[in-house]
């Protein structure tokens, strides 16, 4: 039944299926903790936040990006970065990647032993400027800076990519502007770019074209898919990253999220809507949807938000009978 819904809806997104169906595991990056929570108004303490993170290492994920080591001054909610990182429990199957901005942030992360971290820059300039207070060369710069480090302590780096369709202060973003950024940290040292459509923009077109380009200097082996849903596009644009091979997908559980500096964006797409999409499709997650479910109500029951996943409100109350 699943899967005959899912067949229907690709074929009316005029999605290939089989294509799809060739590619047999997808490895999410779940971003709740950071991503999710950053731009949470309501202080979340330290011990909820691990309770949080241990919930989600019980789901089968294989990857959760657990804070960001930012000045605390720009995003308060990070503040207890270390305390966090110390205090979860680590399991040598689960990559715990953090979020780093510059020398001062990577040295703290070191301290308490981080194995991956991740670094970030902007398409656009606008952004750039308002998100981490540099232009995007400069940031390209720091990040060199940061992966010189990392590769002699043997850490791994994740880049991710800002604005990749459109930015709320520069509006349209080109392509071209993606394949730079992206170019500069695959030779910096980056192992895989997430491609974040910040602000939700995207559309099957523009994402496709963005893909094609990308795929012209890189492969999709390289690349990572980051949407928030703001307008409602996230999984069908998942879908078309699917369809030209890209298998890293990031999101949020019950789509928490956003970033302080792109006004109006809502969360990352939910993790429990793309788990349910992707088992639809008969592509194996390695996760437990009834766990994740409840880790999804744990999270949204204490900032006492709804959840923004439409599956987790269809099977909480299935699960919970
Ligand atoms: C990059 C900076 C630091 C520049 O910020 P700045 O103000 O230019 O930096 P600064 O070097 O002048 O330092 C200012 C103060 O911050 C301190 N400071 C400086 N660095 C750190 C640090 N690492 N850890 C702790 N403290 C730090 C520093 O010590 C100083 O403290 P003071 O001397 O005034 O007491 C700042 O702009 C910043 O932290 N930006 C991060 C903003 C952020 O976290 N945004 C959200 C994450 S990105 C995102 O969500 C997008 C993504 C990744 O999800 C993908 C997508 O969806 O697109």
């Amino acid at each position: 039944m699943y899967h005959q819904l899912s067949r229907t809806l690709l074929k009316k997104l005029s999605i290939d299926v089989k294509l799809i169906h060739n590619r047999s595991f997808v490895r999410i990056v779940e971003v709740g903790p950071r991503d999710g929570l950053q731009n949470e108004p309501v202080n979340v303490p330290t011990k909820v936040k691990i309770e949080f993170i241990d919930k989600l290492s019980e789901t089968g994920l294989k990857s959760i990006e657990v804070t960001s080591f930012v000045s605390p001054k720009w995003v308060p909610q990070m503040k207890d970065s270390a305390e966090v990182y110390s205090g979860i429990k680590k399991r040598d199957d689960i990559s715990y990647p953090v979020l780093v901005p510059n020398v001062k942030g990577m040295e703290s992360a070191m301290k308490v032993g981080v194995k991956e971290i991740a670094v970030f820059a902007s398409a656009s300039e606008g952004f750039s400027q308002k998100n981490t207070n540099c232009s995007t060369q400069e940031g390209i710069n720091r990040i060199k800076e940061i992966i010189d480090i990392a590769i002699k302590a043997n850490i791994k780096v994740r880049g991710y990519i800002s604005c990749v369709v459109g930015c709320p202060y520069d509006g349209q973003v080109h392509p071209s502007s993606v394949t730079k950024v992206t170019e500069a940290l695959l030779s910096h040292g980056c192992y895989e770019i997430s491609l974040g459509d910040t602000i939700g923009v995207g559309t099957r077109a523009t994402i496709e074209s963005l893909i094609k380009d990308l795929l012209n200097i890189t492969t999709a082996d390289k690349l990572a898919i980051h949407c928030h849903d703001t307008y409602g596009q996230a999984l069908v644009n998942i879908c078309i990253a699917l369809e030209y091979g890209i298998r890293v997908v990031d999101s949020s559980v019950s789509g928490l999220g956003g970033c302080p500096y792109a006004r109006g964006a809502t969360g990352n797409v939910a993790t429990e809507d793309l788990v349910y999409m992707l088992n639809g499709m008969g592509i194996d997650t390695g996760i437990d949807l009834k766990k994740l479910v409840e880790v999804g109500r744990y999270i949204t029951d204490f900032i006492k938000k709804a959840t923004c996943s439409k599956v987790n409100n269809a099977l909480y109350s299935k699960y919970s009978k």
